[in-house]
């Protein structure tokens, strides 16, 4: 049986090394997901792969049905996800396709459906959101990343903006401020929709750019895209080596 999804994200819309078994349709009381689901063995394992962008990464950040996704791979049985995140750096420490977990959340996105505890399908819950990623998936990252010899940076904090725009340096200025190293754009809802239904989740990021007004100059699209292709790479091994731990 399954019990780990991976929801891809900017630069992970496949999962090269998935042998695919089935795909599944899912329709859920919220609406569509991204796609449809893709089962199949990754290193002997079976996984269940959802790339929160759409197959063809023509959903944006705001746009994303992040009740449909995380209901769909809930009903599936899962009890583990976890998710790839494309980010810009906001710290120095921080280097450029570089790996990092974050432990943290900051949510400065606005007008997403964020709750499933706003119809009559369950009872109006207040979930405890402390600690929003799952202290034993992050640890088998660690363990992951040791093992594939990675570097990964630990403890960070996401600030997950709206979007689509990329942010002005005033605001990284004021994330900073306010204690993000990271910033990226589907962070949340996605973490807190998981904790509701009761699902582990943690995150890997990898940094593709240096946040608005961290580097000389404006972000550049074609050194990003360049950037996503090494850190990606560096996920697909990461996960080659969670697999067998997870
Ligand atoms: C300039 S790329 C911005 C895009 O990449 C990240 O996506 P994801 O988190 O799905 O990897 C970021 O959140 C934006 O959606
Ligand atoms: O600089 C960024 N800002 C927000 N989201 C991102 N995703 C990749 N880079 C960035």
């Amino acid at each position: 049986m399954t019990d780990l999804a991976i929801i891809g994200g900017t630069g992970l819309t496949t999962l090269r090394a998935l042998e695919v078994t089935r795909r599944e349709v899912v329709h859920t009381p919220f609406g569509e997901p991204s796609c449809p689901l893709t089962y199949g063995q990754l290193c002997g394992k079976e996984v269940v792969f959802l790339p929160r962008h759409g197959p063809g990464h023509t959903i944006p950040p705001h746009k994303i049905n992040y009740r449909a996704n995380l209901w769909a791979l809930h009903r599936t049985g899962v009890t583990r996800v976890l998710a790839v995140a494309a980010v810009g750096g906001i710290s120095a420490h921080l280097g450029i396709s570089e790996l990092a977990i974050p432990d943290q959340i900051i949510d400065y996105t606005w007008g997403r459906a964020h709750t499933f505890f706003e119809e009559d399908l369950r009872q109006v819950t207040h979930v405890d959101f402390t600690y929003p990623y799952s202290a034993e998936l992050r640890n088998l990252l660690l363990k992951a990343a040791a093992a594939a010899e990675l570097k990964v940076v630990d403890r960070i904090t996401y600030g997950a903006t709206q979007g689509p725009r990329l942010e002005t340096a005033a605001e990284i200025d004021r994330l900073e401020r306010d204690g993000c190293h990271v910033v990226g754009m589907t962070g949340m809802p996605e973490a807190a929709l998981a904790r509701e239904l009761e699902l582990s989740y943690a995150a890997i990021t990898v940094i593709v750019n240096r946040a608005a007004g961290r580097s000389e100059g404006l972000i550049d699209m074609a050194s990003l895209e360049q950037n996503l292709k090494i850190g990606m790479e560096k996920v697909r091994r990461l996960l080659e080596h969670l697999i067998p731990l997870a």
